[in-house]
Parts: structure tokens; sequence; C-alpha cells
């Protein structure tokens, strides 16, 4: 029986990560950030040797629960739970490996799959002059200028994933990378920090796209 004096907490800020990473999925899923089985999102298990809890592959993200989801090693092979590791795992692993990340996402937005098809030529979208850059992690002024770093896509994972730490180990450090065409991935030092990252840029996108739309 639940005690209304103390309520359990929200799935977000569950001890059992599962459950949090689970309901992030279908909350993520629930925006229309990735529709058709696409994004995948990954939580850091342990750091050494590097496992992950994520998502199964080709399934629906809005009905992800906490029992359907895989723990994968640090090459990327299932290692419990069934179904099959995504293709993209290796870029999990290899942003979590370059940033220190807890917890990775990857989102299928319409804003972020316009802009980084759009983008591909400056092989960057840069973000300036908004009031919600501040929700970025160290970022306190709106006069920041916040670059989200693009790299074509291929699907050769494994050549993505051994190219990319490049881009990701700049100095700023990027907040989250473009695949043109594809989608955006973001991380934080924690699931709630990289779903923050998440929903600040994909805000910031959909605000991007809608500016070159005006006259
Ligand atoms: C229609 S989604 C195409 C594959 C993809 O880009 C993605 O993010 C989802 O792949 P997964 O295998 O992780 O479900
Ligand atoms: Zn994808």
């Amino acid at each position: 029986m639940i005690d209304p004096q103390c309520p359990p907490p929200h799935p977000l800020h569950s001890p059992d990560r599962r459950e949090a990473l689970a309901w992030v999925i279908r909350d993520i899923h629930q925006k229309g950030w990735a529709t058709g089985t696409g994004g995948n999102f990954s939580a850091v298990l342990q750091p050494d040797p590097l496992s992950l809890l994520m998502a199964p592959s080709g399934v629906d993200k809005g009905l992800v629960q906490a029992a359907d989801l895989i723990t994968v090693d640090d090459q990327g092979h299932v290692t419990a739970g069934s179904g099959k590791a995504s293709a993209e795992t290796l870029l999990h692993l290899a942003i979590v490996r370059a940033t220190g990340a807890g917890a990775v996402l990857h989102t299928h937005s319409v804003w972020n799959t316009v802009l980084s098809q759009w983008a591909a030529r400056d092989g960057q979208v840069v973000l300036t002059g908004y009031e919600m850059l501040k929700g970025l992690d160290g970022i306190t002024s709106h006069t920041a200028t916040v670059t989200i770093p693009l790299w074509p896509n291929s699907q050769d994972m494994a050549a993505v994933s051994a190219e990319i730490p490049a881009l990701l180990t700049l100095d700023p450090a990027p907040y989250g990378l473009l695949l043109a065409g594809h989608g955006l991935y973001t991380w934080g030092a924690t699931l709630f920090q990289a779903r923050r990252h998440l929903e600040i840029l994909e805000f910031l996108l959909e605000v991007q796209y809608r500016m070159l739309c005006l006259p």
C-alpha cells in the first residue's frame, strides 16, 4: 500500500536505474523524438570494465519497460537480457569513453534531422543568443556560443565510432553531436543531466530551424 505521506519517488529519481532509463525512453518517445523505433539510449552500469544498460535494437521506444533493457559489454555484446544490441551501441561506447558521460541519449526528431541535413555543408550548428542555453551544464549567459559538431551519417558504425572521439574532445567540449540526415546524440554526467541537455538542445534546434524560416 502506498503511504500518502511518503509517495514513491518519480521513476526519474528511482534508485533502480532500469526504471529510470525505461521511463526516460518512453518520455522521449512521447515527445515525438524517437518514433518508428528510432533512437537509442544508454546509461553506464559500471565504468571499468565498461558496461551499459540499453534498449534492445528495433523495439518501439514508447513501450520499453525496465525488464526489457539489455546490458552490453565494452565491445557492444549483449551480456544480459533478450534482444539484439543496437548497431549504434559502438557510438554510445565511444561517447562514454571520450566524455566520461554517465548516460547517452540519441534522438531522431524532425528538427534535429532537418538541421543536421541543412548544416551538413558547414560541419556544425552554432547556437548563440538564447536564454535556454543556460540549461546546459556550465553555461551562465545567453551570450555563450555553443557549437554542435556534425559528422556524415554511415551504416558503418564501427568507422564512425573510431572517427568521432576527435570531435568530442574539442575545447570547449561539445554537448552534442549531429549525424547528417540521421539525428542527435547528447549526453551528461547522469541520466538526469543527459535528459536536461537533450531537452535544451531539441528546444534550441527547433528554434534555430524556425528562425531560418523567418523572412
Ligand atoms: C528507424 S530507426 C533506424 C536505426 C536508428 O538509427 C536508430 O536510432 C534505432 O536503432 P536501434 O537499432 O537502436 O533500434
Ligand atoms: Zn539513429
